[in-house]
C-alpha cells in the first residue's frame, strides 16, 4: 500500500482548520487552485505536469474522463444497469454483498451523526448496495447504475479500481463540478487469489466534514470485509469439498487434534472412534512415524499408504496438506483414500490405465476371431491366465482387455520382469517396511502384489523371474498373503494373475531354469498369439487402422496409402509384429508429402527385403493388379501373392520372364512361386 501522504486528499492534508471542521480562507485558496488547474488543463490544454497540486493519477484521470466526452460543467445521471443483467449480476456477487451487510450496518451506526453515504461496487464499479447515514441523495447514487469515469468521469471508487489501492478524493479532485463539495475514501477488497472483488466507499456531501480517519475507517472496514469473504468462501469451498468427495477428509490442528470430519471419515472410524472430532491423530494411526511426520514437518502431500488403528486389514492412501494462515501452519487436512482408489488415480495420471478392451482389439482374421472368443471366456473366470506369443504381437493388449471385462473397477498392475535389475524386483512386487534396507523410504512402501489388490497383477516376461523368486511368487500364488520385506506380518491379497511371455516356458523347465511347479500354477489358461505374419488379413486391417489412428492424433488429413507400398508391407515377414508395423506406419506418416504414401516413404529395413517393382511401367501394372479389391478383402498375404501372381501371368500371357518383372521377383523365384501356389505350371512356362 502507497503511504497515507499519497492516499489522503492533498485538501485534507491542507485543511488548516481540521480542529474546527471548517474551511478557512487559505483553504478555499488551495481549493480554488485546484479547479483552476483542472479547467486550464482541460480547457486551455495547459500540461498535466503543470497541475501540480494534484495527485498525477488524478490528472490522467481528469484527461482520460475528458477524452470520454465527459464535460466537468455539465451533470448527467450516470446510466443504469438493465434490470435483467443487474439481477444475474446481484446473485452473481451475493456472496460478497452478504459477507459486507453486516460492516456496511455497523457503518451506518457508527456514522448516523453525519451526513454521508456508504456504498459498494463491484470490480467494474457497478453500484451494488448504497446506504445513506443521513441526508438526501442528490445524486443516482443508487444499486444498479453504472459509475465509473467513463460514464461520470473520476472519482474515488473508481481511482480505487484502477490503482488497486485505498484512495481519498475530495471536492474538485473530482471530475463533475458538481461533486465540488463532496469528499470520498474507498478501499478494495480483493478474493483468496488477489482479484479484486469490490470497493467499499464512505462519502460525505461536505468534505470538511471527512478527514484522514475517514480513510482509515473505509480501509479497515474493506479489510474486515476481505477477511471475513475470503474465509467465507474458503468455508464454502471446504464445506463442498467435504461433503462432495468419497474421500475421508479429517482436519486436524498443529497439537494433531481433529478439529472437523466429513462424513466419509466418520463412517470409517464409527464403529471404532464414535467421537472424532476432538480425538488425537495418535489414535487414528496404526504407524507412530506417521503421527510425528505429521507433526514435525509441514511439507504438503505426504503420500503414504498407510493403515488405520483397529480398522482391519484396509490399506489407505494419506495425503498431506498444511491449512496455513498468513504463512504460518495452523493445521493439516488429511485425506485418506481406499488404497485401490489411489492406485487408479496414479495409474491414469501415469498413463498405466488398461486401456484395451475387447472391442479396441483390431483383428478379424480366423485366427484373431478364435483368440479374442478364448479369451473372453477365460475373462469369465478367476484361474491365473498365460499368455504366449512372439515381442509385439499384443500379449499385454490382452492382457489389459481381460482385466476390463473381469474386474474393471480394480487396478491392473503391470510388471515387466526383464526390465526391473535382479535385486529389486522382490521389493518391487512385495514392498518393504520402513527402513528395511539402506536407501528405503522412511515410511515403507507397499508392493506391486498388494497395490494389485481387488484387481489383475500382469507379470509380463515371467521367464525372466530370477528362479529364487518363483518360489516366494508360488506361495503366494498358493496362500494369498504377502509379507513385505522387513515386514513381520502377513497381509491378505486378492488380485487375478496374468502373465505373458515369448520364451518357450517349458523348454525354461527342462533347463532348470523355470520351476515346473509354478509354470503348472500360472498356466491354467493359455492363450498363444500367433504372429503378424500369420494373421492374414489382420495386416490390412492393422495398416488401415494405425494410418487413421495417427492422421487423428496429429490432426492431418488421412493419407492414402499406394497400392504398391500396400503391397510391399504385406509381403514383408514382421519380425517384430504389430509394434513393428506400427513403428513403420509413424515413419511413412512423417515421410508422406502430398497424400499418398509410396514404397520411397517407407523404411530401409522394409524396402531391402521386399521385391520391389523394377520400373515405373511395372509400378504402375502392380498398382493395377494389386487392387484395392484385393487387398481389401480378407485374405492372407500369401493369397494375395497368388492372386497377383496369376494376374501378372494373365497380362503377360504366361510369359514367366514379363510376370516376374511386372511382380518384381526374379525368374526362379516366380517359378518357385508358381509350384508354391499350385498355379499351373504350363500355363507359366
Ligand atoms: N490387436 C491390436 N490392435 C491394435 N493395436 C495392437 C494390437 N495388438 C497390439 N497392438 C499394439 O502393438 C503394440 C505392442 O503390443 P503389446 O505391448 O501388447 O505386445 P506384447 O506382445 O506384450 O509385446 P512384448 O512381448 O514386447 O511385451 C502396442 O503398441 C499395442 O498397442
Amino acid at each position: 500500500m502507497k503511504p497515507l501522504e499519497h492516499l489522503l486528499s492533498p485538501i485534507i492534508n491542507n485543511l488548516n482548520s481540521i480542529s474546527t471542521r471548517l474551511i478557512n480562507e487559505d483553504d478555499k485558496i488551495f481549493i480554488e487552485k485546484i479547479k483552476k488547474q483542472k479547467m486550464d488543463l482541460l480547457q486551455k490544454k495547459i500540461t498535466p505536469s503543470q497541475a501540480d497540486l494534484v495527485r498525477p493519477e488524478i490528472v490522467e484521470s481528469w484527461i482520460r474522463s475528458s477524452e470520454n466526452g465527459l464535460d466537468p460543467l455539465v451533470y448527467n445521471d450516470p446510466p443504469l444497469m438493465d434490470a435483467l443483467s443487474f439481477e444475474k449480476r446481484i446473485k452473481e456477487k451475493d456472496f460478497f454483498i452478504q459477507t459486507a451487510n453486516p460492516y456496511i450496518a455497523q457503518l451506518e451506526n457508527m456514522l448516523s451523526h453525519i451526513e454521508s453515504y456508504i456504498f459498494l461496487t463491484d470490480e467494474h464499479g457497478l453500484i451494488l448496495r448504497v446506504v445513506q447515514a443521513l441526508g438526501k441523495n442528490k445524486f443516482r447514487l443508487t444499486p444498479g447504475t453504472i459509475w465509473t469515469e467513463k460514464t461520470i468521469g473520476t472519482c474515488a471508487h473508481e481511482m480505487c479500481i484502477q490503482l488497486k489501492t485505498p484512495i481519498q478524493l475530495c471536492g474538485p479532485e473530482h471530475f463533475c463540478r458538481i461533486f465540488n463539495n463532496i469528499s470520498s475514501s474507498s478501499a478494495p477488497v480483493f478474493d483468496s487469489n488477489g482479484n479484486l472483488e469490490g470497493t467499499l466507499t464512505i462519502s460525505s456531501p461536505h468534505f470538511d466534514r471527512q478527514n484522514s480517519y475517514s480513510l482509515g475507517l473505509a480501509v479497515i472496514m474493506a479489510e474486515t470485509i476481505q477477511k471475513e469473504f475470503q474465509l467465507s468462501v474458503n468455508r464454502e469451498l471446504f464445506h463442498i469439498a467435504l461433503t462432495g468427495t468419497e474421500d475421508a477428509m479429517i482436519m486436524i490442528n498443529k497439537c494433531g487434534v481433529v478439529q472437523k470430519a466429513n462424513e466419509a471419515a466418520c463412517g470409517i472410524f464409527k464403529h471404532t472412534i464414535p467421537n472424532l472430532v476432538g480425538s488425537q491423530i495418535g489414535d487414528i494411526f496404526e504407524n507412530q512415524l506417521i503421527e510425528n511426520s505429521i507433526l514435525e514437518t509441514e511439507k504438503p502431500n505426504l503420500n503414504a499408504n498407510i493403515k488405520l488403528k483397529k480398522i482391519k486389514q484396509k490399506l489407505f492412501s494419506l495425503f498431506i496438506q498444511p491449512i496455513k494462515s498468513e504463512n504460518i501452519t495452523v493445521g493439516y487436512l488429511l485425506t485418506l483414500k481406499p488404497i485401490n482408489q489411489t492406485l487408479k488415480l496414479s495409474q491414469s495420471c501415469n498413463g498405466f490405465t488398461s486401456r484395451f478392451t475387447f472391442d479396441n482389439i483390431v483383428g478379424t482374421s480366423p485366427q484373431s476371431v478364435k483368440l479374442i472368443s478364448l479369451a473372453k471366456r477365460y475373462a469369465r473366470y478367476t484361474s491365473n491366465v498365460l499368455i504366449q506369443g512372439e515381442s509385439g504381437t499384443g500379449k499385454e493388449v490382452f492382457a489389459q482387455a481381460i482385466h476390463n471385462e473381469s474386474r474393471p473397477d480394480g487396478p491392473f498392475v503391470a510388471v515387466n520382469c526383464a526390465a526391473i535389475p535382479k535385486n529389486l524386483i522382490e521389493s518391487e512386487l512385495f514392498g518393504y517396511e520402513p527402513g528395511a534396507f539402506t536407501g528405503a523410504e522412511r515410511i515403507g512402501k507397499p508392493g506391486k502384489i498388494e497395490q494389485a489388490c481387488d484387481g489383475t497383477l500382469f507379470l509380463d516376461e515371467i521367464g525372466d523371474m530370477p528362479v529364487e523368486l518363483q518360489a516366494v511368487l508360488l506361495r503366494v500364488l498358493e496362500d494369498k498373503m504377502i509379507m513385505r520385506l522387513g515386514g513381520c506380518h502377513y497381509i491378505p491379497v486378492n488380485f487375478r494373475l496374468i502373465t505373458a511371455t515369448n520364451k518357450k516356458l517349458l523348454d525354461l523347465v527342462e533347463k532348470d531354469l523355470f520351476r515346473e511347479d509354478l509354470y503348472y500354477r500360472i498356466s491354467v489358461f493359455k492363450l498363444n498369439i500367433p504372429p503378424l505374419r500369420e494373421r492374414g488379413s489382420d495386416v490390412v486391417q492393422l495398416i488401415d487402422h494405425l494410418i487413421t489412428a495417427y492422421a487423428n492424433a496429429e490432426c492431418i488429413d488421412k493419407p492414402t496409402l499406394s497400392n504398391t507400398a500396400k503391397y510391399i508391407l504385406l509381403q514383408y515377414n514382421w519380425p517384430g509384429n504389430i509394434r513393428q508395423l506400427k513403428n513403420v506406419i509413424s515413419y511413412a506418416m512423417c515421410m508422406h508429402t502430398d497424400g499418398i504414401i509410396y514404397p520411397e516413404h517407407l523404411p530401409d529395413e522394409i524396402l531391402n527385403t521386399a521385391s520391389t517393382p523394377v520400373s515405373e511401367k511395372d509400378v504402375v501394372e502392380i498398382e493395377s493388379l494389386a487392387t484395392s479389391d484385393v487387398l481389401t478383402n480378407n485374405v492372407s498375404v500369401k493369397e494375395m501373392e497368388k492372386e497377383v501372381i496369376k494376374k501378372a501371368l494373365h497380362s503377360s500371357d504366361n510369359h514367366v520372364r514379363d510376370a516376374a518383372k511386372i511382380v518384381g521377383l526374379s525368374k526362379s523365384t516366380l517359378y518357385r512361386k508358381i509350384k508354391e501356389y499350385g498355379l499351373d505350371p504350363n500355363d507359366a512356362l
